[in-house]
């Protein structure tokens, strides 16, 4: 019998579109708390150090407002981990930032910058944050993240959503489950994310070992034309379906 399928509700491109104009709506913690009731099972917010779209005070706020898991996205800086340690998420994924990137362009690179991630995942997680890195599908990745004592890897799935032929999508597909079942084998919990939409998220959801989905842009760019709630209990479905499950989503 196959497990539940945790859905993360990525709410930061709510704020982007607040920040076009500079005011206080749409607000992601409203969104938030839509994303709880529609049935998300946590939601992930990405303070950029450019604050470009989440601010410190919507991170404030939806630590203040939300009842399910948060999930802190952020660079490994000591500017951040104060934020988070006076936060205290439930989850903090550390990823790699660039300041001229448009979103997330590859995992944290934890074998080579070892030495300096340490610091991060033991002060998180002697705060009584669970500590996740984000990480593109690789086993010195996964080792490294391993030996860092991390307990979760969020597998960056951009390469595979944005694959252009069938080959590409299905050998980063494989490359992703391969990845996961030594993750998984290694006792790591195993997460994933980035620019999944209905066409891409079954394949991986369908990969038993992977505990949780973390999904944005695409639900809060689909929610314009449905709703959030809509967005939100559709994809909630095809990961239901994914795991053959009875679905309870609308
Ligand atoms: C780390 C990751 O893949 C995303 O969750 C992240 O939030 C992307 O950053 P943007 O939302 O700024 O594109
Ligand atoms: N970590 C991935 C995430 O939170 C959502 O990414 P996206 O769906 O906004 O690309």
């Amino acid at each position: 019998m196959s497990s539940k399928l945790r859905l993360g509700v990525n709410i930061d491109h709510v704020a982007t579109v607040r920040n076009a104009r500079g005011g206080v709506a749409p607000d992601p913690a409203r969104a938030a708390a839509l994303a709880q009731a529609a049935g998300a099972d946590g939601i992930t917010a990405h303070l950029r150090e450019d604050r470009r779209h989440i601010s410190d005070d919507d991170m404030k706020k939806l630590r203040e407002h939300i009842d399910i898991p948060l999930n802190f996205e952020m660079a490994a800086t000591d500017e951040m981990l104060a934020i988070a340690l006076e936060t205290k998420p439930h989850a903090v994924c550390l990823v790699p930032e660039k300041r001229e990137e448009r979103t997330t362009e590859g995992g944290l690179d934890v074998a080579g910058g070892h030495n300096h991630l340490k610091r991060f995942v033991s002060e998180l997680g002697d705060a009584g944050i669970r500590v996740s890195l984000f990480i593109e599908a690789s086993k010195e990745q996964l080792d490294a993240a391993k030996s860092l004592g991390a307990p979760v890897v969020e597998i960056h799935t951009g390469a595979y959503c944005d694959a252009q032929t069938e080959d590409d999508r299905n050998r980063e597909l494989q490359r992703i489950g391969k990845a996961v079942a030594y993750g998984s084998a290694i006792g790591l919990e195993i997460h994933a994310g980035h620019g999944l939409n209905y066409d891409t998220v079954k394949p991986i959801a369908a990969i038993p070992a992977i505990a949780e989905l973390n999904i944005g842009h695409f639900l809060i760019g689909e929610a314009i034309f449905v709703g959030l709630e809509a967005a939100i209990g559709k994809m909630r479905r095809l990961m239901d379906e994914a795991r053959g499950l009875e679905t309870g989503a609308k």
